[in-house]
């Protein structure tokens, strides 16, 4: 079966006064027709570079693709002229950015907002517009969307606007939603709202999610799959449960420690992972975690370990997997805290 959307060895590097910042660094992975896929890792792990690169929103002058393909329904994607870009953007693949209030026009109401994407994607008579602008409104869970059409961003609140993000994501119908940390800006209560339209969103309509957050409570709330990425690289990928119940890197063992956890309705002290990453001007040879991995052994330092198979669908790249490495009983759940 051919994947909707597959990342292949992608690279990506940013031209700075300090020299190459090697951002991404041979990205692979792929969503099915209808998955959530959750891309995670710690600010600066190339998480939006990613998503950036796939949509052609890269800030030209400054970046170069350096290697890899992107291919969606089959087509490579990667490098393709504005106009063929902007023709898939709205129509085959939606984005929800990270904040609101920067990616809605200020000046605009937000029915003519969504109205306007609707337009440049469908042939649809103006009327038709406004009523499935209404409808948009409507299906994203916006109360008196006759009334909402006419109003400013500013006259509604966060978790709103978001919702209009959605409602102007979804105007097309893509087959693929990438979101770029959809909750962050939002408290607790309107995230897990967010949160749980978008999955009831994504079973009614089929579409496909790229969700990309660096919080494992999101990833657990709504994704099938998991990619960890970190210093450029995914380094485990694997279904929700495996990344969860069986983490067989340790930078995903520290992920998971650094998950609040209550007991008996009491918040436990986060265990922060030490240290920090790498310099991406001049990425390591070998593991870029090793240099805070309790568990680093010399050939960590020296090379960086290909994916291990650790199930059809669960890859890890820890030289912990490889059979000569020494086994180390309870390394899991030691990793995790338990
Ligand atoms: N325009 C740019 N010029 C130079 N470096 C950049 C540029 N954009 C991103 N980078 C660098 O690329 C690396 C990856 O950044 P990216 O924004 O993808 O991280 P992220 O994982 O999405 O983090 P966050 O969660 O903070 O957004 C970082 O080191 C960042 O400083």
């Amino acid at each position: 079966m051919t994947s909707l959307l597959d990342v292949k060895d992608l690279e990506v590097s940013f031209k700075t006064y300090g020299g190459e910042v090697k951002a991404v660094r041979g990205v692979d992975f792929h969503i099915n027709q209808g998955e959530v896929l959750a891309i995670v890792g710690e600010s600066g792990c190339g998480k939006s570079v990613t998503a950036q690169t796939i949509m052609g929103l890269l800030p030209k002058k400054v970046s170069m693709i350096k290697g890899g393909n992107v291919t969606f329904q089959g087509e490579e994607i990667l490098g393709l002229p504005k106009k063929k870009m902007q023709k898939i953007k709205g129509s085959k693949i939606g984005l929800i950015s990270q904040d609101p209030m920067t990616s809605l026009n200020p000046t605009m109401k937000i029915g003519s907002q969504i109205a306007e994407t609707i337009k440049k994607h469908t042939d649809l008579p103006k009327y038709q517009i406004k009523n499935r602008t209404i409808e948009l409104l409507g299906l994203v869970g916006i109360p008196n969307p006759e009334k909402r059409y006419s109003q400013y961003p500013h006259e509604l609140s966060g978790g709103m606007r978001q919702r209009v993000l959605i409602a102007m994501a979804l105007s097309c119908e893509p087959q693929l939603i990438i979101a770029d940390e959809p909750t962050t800006a939002l408290d607790v209560t309107i995230q897990a709202q967010i949160l749980d339209l978008l999955k009831d969103l994504q079973q009614r309509l089929n579409t496909s999610i790229l969700i990309i957050t660096h919080d494992l409570g999101v990833v657990a709330e709504i994704a099938q799959r998991v990619s960890v990425m970190y210093a450029g690289k995914v380094i485990e990928s694997g279904t929700v449960e495996e990344i969860f119940d069986n983490p067989k890197h340790p930078y995903t063992w520290g992920l998971l420690n650094s998950i609040p956890k209550y007991t008996n309705g009491e918040k436990e002290r986060l265990v922060p992972i030490e240290g920090s990453p790498p310099d991406l001007f001049a990425p390591p040879a070998g593991c870029p975690f090793a240099p805070r991995c309790e568990y680093a052994m010399e050939i960590c330092i020296g090379e960086m370990p290909d994916a291990k198979q650790i199930s059809e669908s669960h890859h890890a790249k820890c030289w912990l997997n490889d059979p000569r490495a020494p086994i180390v009983e309870g390394l899991v759940a030691a990793g995790r805290n338990e």
